[in-house]
């Protein structure tokens, strides 16, 4: 029988690479159910090519635009259309899924998360945001209804790949690497003036805007802490950074006798996907191999905290805990929103961050309504400072 799969964001970076890895393996995995924002062009051609039973948009506009679209193509089946918060929950907790991709991004990706958690659906993780807000509560729930939540990300990906069948209490600590993004050969100084179009050019991953500029403002690598955090169990004095330009090795695991696992390949998304897909089998697929020859040379260098104070301040709300990782994260949605809108400067985002979790009233062990809360007032503030 086929695995039938949901995914949030169909249409972004990790849905589409998520398709081609379905598309490669078609007796092996059927779409059940897709949601995506505005890019109804590309969600028309999804549904003809996957043929799922249910599609959701952003907002009634969009879904009657893919209605419309999808009637004049004369379309050979009945697919239903829904729209919005409730089509994204119907999408995320669909009855015919046996796994939930989640590429949607942001905090947005909690509520859905936690009903297909609910629905005893498999997680395929890459909405990392969902864990920063509230990595208690979809832990302690994935945990109580013996859901499995396998990582996407390519570090965590990378760590479950080498704690594979290891006891985790023989891990001493795991290594993350990050690339530096888009701007590591440069000073603070040379930061001041940077344009949009320049921090979107990550140098070996292409990826969604959003995440892009996480990676330059060393925020992406702050929530991958948090989210190690959550899915290893690991305390943060347990889980390091360091800077590896070439992003060859994904991450390492290093054990109480200090043996380091590795887990190295080309920066290709779909491998780690399609590993989420066919966990605890591997399968081949349309992947180039690493030619450690051709690489040459990894390089490995000290995470500087002056430089990227971003992730010192990660680790300040991940060891904090209640809702500081909420507001963290927050802030910086709508402080990379607001750059990429030409709002606010690339060294403002750090600014807003620092300041919004400056003001915030840490709640211990929040439930759901006050993480939401939390996460509503953070935005707020985000949006005041510099307007
Ligand atoms: N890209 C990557 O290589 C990696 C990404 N991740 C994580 O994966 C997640 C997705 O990232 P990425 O694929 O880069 O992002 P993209 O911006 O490329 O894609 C985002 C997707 O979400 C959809 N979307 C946006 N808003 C809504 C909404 N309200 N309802 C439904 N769908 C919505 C978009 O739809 P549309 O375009 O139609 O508007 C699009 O399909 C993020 O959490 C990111 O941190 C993690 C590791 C690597
Ligand atoms: C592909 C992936 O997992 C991204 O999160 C990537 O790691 C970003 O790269 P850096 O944050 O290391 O620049
Ligand atoms: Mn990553």
């Amino acid at each position: 029988m086929k695995k039938r799969i949901a995914i949030l964001g169909s249409t972004g970076s990790i849905g589409t690479q998520t398709l081609d890895v379905i598309a490669a393996h078609p007796d092996e995995y059927e779409v059940v159910a897709l949601a995506a924002g505005r890019n109804t062009a590309l969600l028309a051609e999804q549904v003809k090519r996957f043929r799922p039973r249910l599609v959701s948009c952003i907002d009634e506009e969009s879904a009657a635009e893919l209605r419309e679209e999808l009637i004049s193509s004369g379309l050979g089946y009945k697919v239903e259309i829904e729209h919005g918060e409730h089509g994204l929950l119907q999408v995320a907790a669909h009855a015919g899924a046996d796994m939930l991709i989640t590429a949607i991004i942001g905090a947005r990706g909690l509520s859905p998360t936690l009903a297909a958690i609910d629905a005893g659906i498999a997680i395929g993780l890459a909405n990392k945001e969902t864990l920063i807000s509230a990595g208690h509560l979809v832990m302690e729930s994935a945990r109580k209804k013996r859901v499995p939540i396998i990582p996407i990300d390519s570090e965590h990906s990378a760590i479950f790949q080498c704690l594979n069948g290891g006891e985790r209490r023989e891990v001493k600590k795991i290594i993350l690497t990050a690339s530096g993004g888009a701007f590591r050969g440069r000073s603070r100084e040379e930061l001041v003036d940077v344009k949009v179009e320049e921090a979107l050019q990550h140098p070996n991953w292409s990826m969604g805007a959003k995440i892009t500029v996480d990676s330059a403002t060393m925020v992406n690598k702050g929530l991958e802490v948090i989210e190690a955090h959550w899915l290893f169990g690991l305390a943060y004095d347990q889980i390091e950074v360091v800077i590896h330009p070439e992003s060859i090795i994904h991450s390492m695991v290093e054990f109480v006798d200090t043996s380091i696992i590795a887990q190295m390949g080309l920066p290709d998304m779909r491998v780690p996907i399609q590993y989420a897909l066919t966990y605890p089998q591997r399968k081949s697929g349309p992947f180039q191999s690493l030619d450690l020859v051709r690489a040459g040379k990894l390089h490995f260098y000290e995470m500087d905290e002056e430089r990227f104070p971003c992730i010192r301040m990660a680790y300040d709300a991940g060891r904090c805990g209640g809702t500081m990782p909420t507001v963290f994260n927050a802030a910086n949605e709508i402080a990379v929103e607001r750059f990429l809108q030409g709002q606010i400067s690339f060294l403002q985002i750090e600014d807003i961050i620092a300041e919004v979790m400056n003001r915030h009233t840490v709640i211990a062990r929040p439930e759901l309504e006050e993480i939401l809360s939390a996460d509503e007032w953070a935005r707020m503030e985000a949006r005041r400072l510099f307007a």
